[in-house]
């Protein structure tokens, strides 16, 4: 596949953008290094690079795109916001009804406040867990990911861990003392942790599914000792469904069927991104009133935004649930996702290549292992140069995938079993061609 131009952009890029690229997941320095793919235009389940090579798309731009690129329907509202103004730096009712569709999906939250992205949610949870309870601390858990701000790019997940640097440099000691991680599904580590700092932990933060080393759903009762255990310690528990939230279906993960007992896993805050965007920049975090009111101009915990809850991303993001309230539509990521795992599957055993997949409904994993994977260090221990050769070989056949052995596969109403069927026949090439090395 020629992709001559992809590899003079990037040489253009790296003279103007620090690494050239803008999120350092998307260079493919863990993949092999060399240049990432410029991309064009993207349609429906596809991506036509610079080139004009054409690929089916598994990144979904790491979970937003669940609607497909350019769904007519976002789309239009994209268009019809833009038309009437893009920032008001007031109130507007778009935003009332974004609100009520998410407190609609997600009963623990009460109230809601629109922010930028991800990190900004999760960072907000942070403060206004630290403001309602008058403690410092915060219990994370090793290989999640919770976006970029001080306190939980320590032990990080997603792009830190696969670029090496799970702790980042630039984070004070003082700051990173504030911070106690633990393995993930592992209560009684948990337990260990409140038994010795619970008096000054203000909350465990946790993806309740993790998204972050690949797709991880906790153990049976691992969510519920984790909100009982926090909870007999004073402390609050933050839900980071930036990924989670309409992913496996029209809500949360704290209302997936797939999980038992929603009251006993019931957070006190979420933080939101991604999909409720419809694709443009968004992030949200609500909780219970009382934890809410914590935040200006009700109360002192302080967050403010000059582009937060603008009409575009809220549009958007408004557009983007409606497609998901359709019948039937997570329906179908489930069959195709089954279709395309049971595939891989079938395929890396007939060329004796060790794999072990995740899947959750539309979304899943793929690790390059013999072992299961319910914990970071699971996930870390597979073999990333079979994963390498396995990205390039798929890219080389027109399948995209995030350039990381950590990052999701992610279906969206566009992918078609035609999608399916070719994604496999390039799968059975690319493991035949990992197993002759
Ligand atoms: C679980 C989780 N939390 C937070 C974030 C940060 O979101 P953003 O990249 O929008 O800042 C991400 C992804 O980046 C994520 O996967
Ligand atoms: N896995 C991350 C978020 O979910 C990837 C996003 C990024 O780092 O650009």
């Amino acid at each position: 596949m020629n992709r001559s131009l992809s590899e003079h952009l990037y040489e253009e890029a790296l003279k103007h953008i620090v690494g050239g690229v803008n999120s350092p997941s998307r260079s493919f320095k863990a993949v092999g290094g060399g240049a990432p793919v410029f991309m064009k235009k993207a349609e429906g389940a596809y991506f036509w690079d610079v080139d004009g090579n054409r690929y089916v798309d598994y990144l979904a731009a790491y979970g937003p795109i669940i609607t497909g690129h350019a769904h007519p329907h976002v789309t239009r509202a994209i268009q019809e916001a833009a038309a009437n103004g893009t920032l008001y730096g007031t109130p507007t009712e778009l935003e009332i009804r974004l609100a009520k569709m998410l407190k609609e999906a997600i009963p623990s939250m009460d109230k809601v406040r629109f922010v930028n992205s991800g990190t900004e949610a999760v960072m907000t949870t942070i403060r206004v867990a630290r403001a309602y309870t008058k403690r410092n601390k915060i219990i994370k858990f090793a290989g999640c990911y919770h976006g970029h701000s001080d306190l939980v790019l320590v032990a990080a997940g997603s792009g830190p861990s696969t670029l090496g640097i799970p702790d980042s440099a630039g984070i004070p000691t003082s700051i990173a003392h504030e911070v106690i991680t633990v393995p993930f599904n592992d209560a009684a580590a948990l337990k260990d942790a409140l038994d010795r700092w619970g008096d000054d932990i203000a909350a465990v933060m946790v993806e309740p599914i993790v998204g972050n080393f690949g797709m991880v759903m906790p153990k049976p009762g691992f969510l519920e000792d984790l909100c009982r255990l926090a909870r007999q310690y004073g402390a609050l528990v933050i839900y980071d469904e930036v990924i989670t939230a309409f992913r496996f279906h029209y809500g949360s993960a704290q209302t997936y069927a797939g999980l038992a007992n929603h009251e006993a896993i019931r957070p006190d805050l979420t933080a939101l991104g991604k999909i409720i965007g419809g694709g443009l920049p968004i992030g949200a975090y609500g909780g219970s009133k009382k934890i809410m009111e914590q935040v200006a101009p009700l109360g002192p915990a302080y967050q403010a935004g000059t582009m937060a809850g603008n009409p575009a991303s809220i549009s958007a993001g408004i557009a983007c649930l409606e497609v998901l309230q359709g019948a039937g539509i997570y329906e179908e990521m489930d069959r195709l996702a089954a279709k395309l795992t049971d595939g891989l599957a079938g395929s890396a055993r007939r060329h004796g290549v060790p794999l072990t997949i995740n899947r959750i409904r539309g979304s899943f994993s793929t690790h390059f292992c013999d072992h299961p994977v319910t914990n970071y260090d699971e996930a870390q221990d597979t073999d990333s140069a079979a994963f390498a050769a396995f990205f390039r070989a798929m890219l080389n056949r027109g399948v995209n995938l995030a350039p990381s052995k950590f990052e999701a596969w992610f279906l969206t109403t566009a992918h078609t079993d035609s999608d399916i069927d070719f994604t496999l026949e390039a799968a059975d090439a690319a493991f035949k061609e990992i197993a002759g090395k």
